[in-house]
């Protein structure tokens, strides 16, 4: 009976998923792994959906997130605590669960699906030249669609940060709230307890699957003098294999990683379909104390005793503070919003890693990662019975290296180039989802990759890691509902151009190596149509490539930065307090003053850690809030004078009582 149900769930998982129809093994699949592997997979399941809330709590944290799982765990350890956690999405899904099927996800019911304003400095290659901003919508936020790479940044990038006035930000106080998460399942890796921990609740594993590309990449770093090594430890430059946020084999969300084992507390409520509209905050004391929201169809609201925390993540977070009355007053007056504090920064300084999409390699032999050839019911029940195979590859990222270009000191181990390795690309598929994914035209695709669809190729993805242009965020309207105006400015700065040219000539320099040459790798040159003016293999030619097919590594950050009191353009203070307004915290990648020098999923969990730590300081040491009095709640006929009521649906007070 059991095993019934959990077909059933997994089938249902699998029609909750856009697109899918096209993989007919996917049934198969399911009903393997929910034979073999369902409850076994993870024994914990998924957390409650709290349909009763309470009117008030101590905390409520907005968005689910790789930031906002931590805080929901870290700050429901207090058990005098009460904290809810209000998320706009559902759960995560069996087929989120699978490495190799991530791109499936993009577009899908899981995903926000923002799209850039068009600009003509980048994703010229794209439908519309709109870059895709793909987001997770669910719980477990992005950390649910992302490609589970595991990359700390660079101990210069926290340094960094401290120097611009924030304290406790430098590697040495940083360093302990990574290892605070990580439970490293290397033993090798685990045995460096300067640099690794285990026990914590986020499973870190190597890949289980590699192709004899894997080793060959690692071979190539050798042969071109990079020291190969563990990225996360020591050192940064130089080669080695990627660690994943993976457990055994399926996806180790954060959801799963940090709600999971908590979900029988007590004091902690999650509310899924709870799309956060507003931050509430007292006129004139400037003191946020609870929020709005829409559930069911219904505007509601639930009041925050202590603090109200922003995790949301860095398009939603700002659009929030906005959408609130914090943020640059001139824009707010514009689109009609009661300004309650000008905070200039709010929705700027944003950054991202952009990556060039479309360096594709052929090989000779089948040793690469071919959808068509991979996804079966051989590999479903290798993935089911064993946790290993094709289906745990994380679309076929294998090896890592840290390059410097001319524009690094490479005396400062702080190299400006990541590059990812895969042993699969673009056409791998045929021409389906990954094309979807990218949004790339029909034209453009057709043109550059029909040609070799499903042949054995590998890609290298030269990342830039410090961009210095910088995007923003704006208000569309005042509607909650409508989604922002976002302008990536990508390579609108010179240096940016030059960087990433330099990263492309370094990854076509990795096939001619003698390791990749035993594949027969050669680059797959066929020029892009709207460079196809300028000759192959020049500066003028890779100029013109950086701008057609420009991916995003789906890093947007740092829109509500972090920085003293003496920055106009600070939104946040060291403490991730919000200026101008009480009570409140932004937590999430919003507030990275500047990106980081890799992925940044671990560090946008190690600033939750941090984050949680710093609440409890605050609350349980006895900061500005003990004394701080209790405020009475607003009554129903209250409620209705600050317009909180769905008046069509004539709801006089939606709180449960
Ligand atoms: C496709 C993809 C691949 C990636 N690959 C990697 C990788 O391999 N390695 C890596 O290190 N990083 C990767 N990243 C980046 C990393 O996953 C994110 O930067 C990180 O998850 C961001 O965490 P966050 O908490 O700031 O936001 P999110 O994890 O995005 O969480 C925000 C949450 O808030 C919810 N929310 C938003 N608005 C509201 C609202 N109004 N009301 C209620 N809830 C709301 C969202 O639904 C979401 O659950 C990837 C990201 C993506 C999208």
């Amino acid at each position: 009976m059991g095993v019934i149900t959990a077909i059933t769930t997994a089938a249902k998982s699998a029609l909750a998923i856009g697109g899918l129809k096209k993989l007919t093994f996917i049934p198969a699949m399911l009903a393997t792994l929910a034979y073999f592997h369902y409850e076994v997979i993870d024994p914990e399941s998924r957390p409650f959906n709290q349909k009763i809330l309470r009117e008030e709590y101590d905390f409520v944290i907005v968005g689910g997130g790789s930031a906002g799982s931590v805080m929901a765990n870290r700050l429901s350890e207090v058990e005098g605590w009460n904290v809810l956690l209000l998320e706009a999405g559902g759960h995560e899904t069996d087929i989120s669960d699978v490495p190799l099927l991530s791109l499936y996800l993009h577009k899908s019911k899981l995903d926000w699906k923002y799209r850039t304003q068009p600009q003509d400095t980048a994703c010229q290659a794209m439908i519309d030249k709109r870059c895709c901003w793909t987001k997770g919508k669910v719980l477990g936020g992005s950390s649910v669609l992302n490609t589970m790479l595991y990359i700390r940044g660079n101990r210069r990038d926290f340094d960094q940060w401290e120097s611009f006035g924030n304290p406790g930000w430098g590697y040495r106080d940083v360093l302990p709230y990574f290892k605070k998460s990580e439970d490293q399942r290397n033993p090798y890796l685990a045995k460096d307890t300067r640099y690794h921990a285990t026990g914590g609740y986020l499973t870190v594993q190597d890949a289980p699957y590699n192709t004899p590309l894997g080793a060959a990449f690692i071979q190539a770093g050798e042969e071109m003098g990079y020291d190969i090594h563990d990225v996360n430890g020591d050192k940064q430059t130089g080669y080695g294999w990627y660690q994943f946020t993976i457990r055994r084999g399926t996806r180790c969300s954060a959801a799963k990683a940090f709600l999971r084992p908590v979900r029988l507390r007590q004091n902690l409520h999650i509310a899924l379909f709870s799309h956060v509209t507003k931050v509430l905050i007292e006129k004139q004391t400037r003191r946020a104390y609870g929020v709005e929201f829409i559930r069911d169809g219904r505007k509601q609201v639930v009041y925050a005793k202590r603090e109200v925390i922003l995790s949301a993540g860095s398009i939603a977070s700002p659009q929030l503070l906005m959408l609130s009355g914090v943020g640059p007053a001139q824009h707010l007056e514009e689109v009609g919003i009661e300004v309650i504090h000008d905070s200039p920064g709010v929705g700027r300084n944003l950054q991202d890693h952009i990556a060039i999409g479309g360096l594709v390699f052929r090989v000779d032999y089948p040793v690469s990662l071919v959808m068509n050839r991979l996804v079966n019911i051989n590999s479903a029940l290798r993935y089911a019975v064993t946790e290993d195979g094709p289906l745990t590859s994380s679309i076929g990222l294998e090896v890592v290296a840290f390059i410097n270009t001319k524009y690094a000191n490479a005396s400062d181990d702080w190299p400006d180039i990541e590059f990812m390795m895969t042993s699969a690309s673009t056409p791998s598929d045929g021409g389906t989802q990954v094309k979807k994914a990218h949004g790339l035209t029909d034209e453009f695709y057709d043109e550059v990759f029909s040609s070799i669809n499903n042949e054995d190729v590998f890609g290298i993805f030269p990342m830039m890691l410090r961009p210095k242009s910088r995007g923003f965020i704006k208000l569309r309207s005042k509607n909650p509902l409508h989604y922002p105006l976002l302008y990536h400015n990508y390579l609108t700065h010179p240096d940016d151009v030059g960087v990433l040219r330099e990263g492309v000539k370094a990854a076509i320099a990795v096939a001619e190596t003698k390791a990749m040459k035993r594949f027969g790798a050669r680059f797959h040159s066929t020029p892009l149509p709207n460079c196809k003016h300028l000759p192959l293999y020049t500066d003028e030619y890779w100029d013109c490539l950086v701008r057609q097919y420009t991916m995003t590594i789906y890093h947007v950050s740092c829109t509500a930065k972090m920085g003293p009191a003496s920055d106009p353009m600070a939104v946040v203070d060291p403490q991730l307090r919000v200026y101008g307004v009480e009570g409140l915290r932004v937590i999430d990648a919003s507030i990275m003053p500047t990106i980081t020098n890799g992925n940044i999923n671990a560090p946008v969990i190690m600033i939750a850690e941090k984050g949680a730590d710093m609440i409890k300081q605050t609350w349980l040491q006895g900061g500005y809030a003990k004394k701080r009095k209790r405020r009475s709640l607003p009554t129903c006929s209250k409620i209705q004078q600050l317009d909180l009521i769905n008046k069509k649906n004539k709801t006089i007070c939606s709180i449960q009582r």
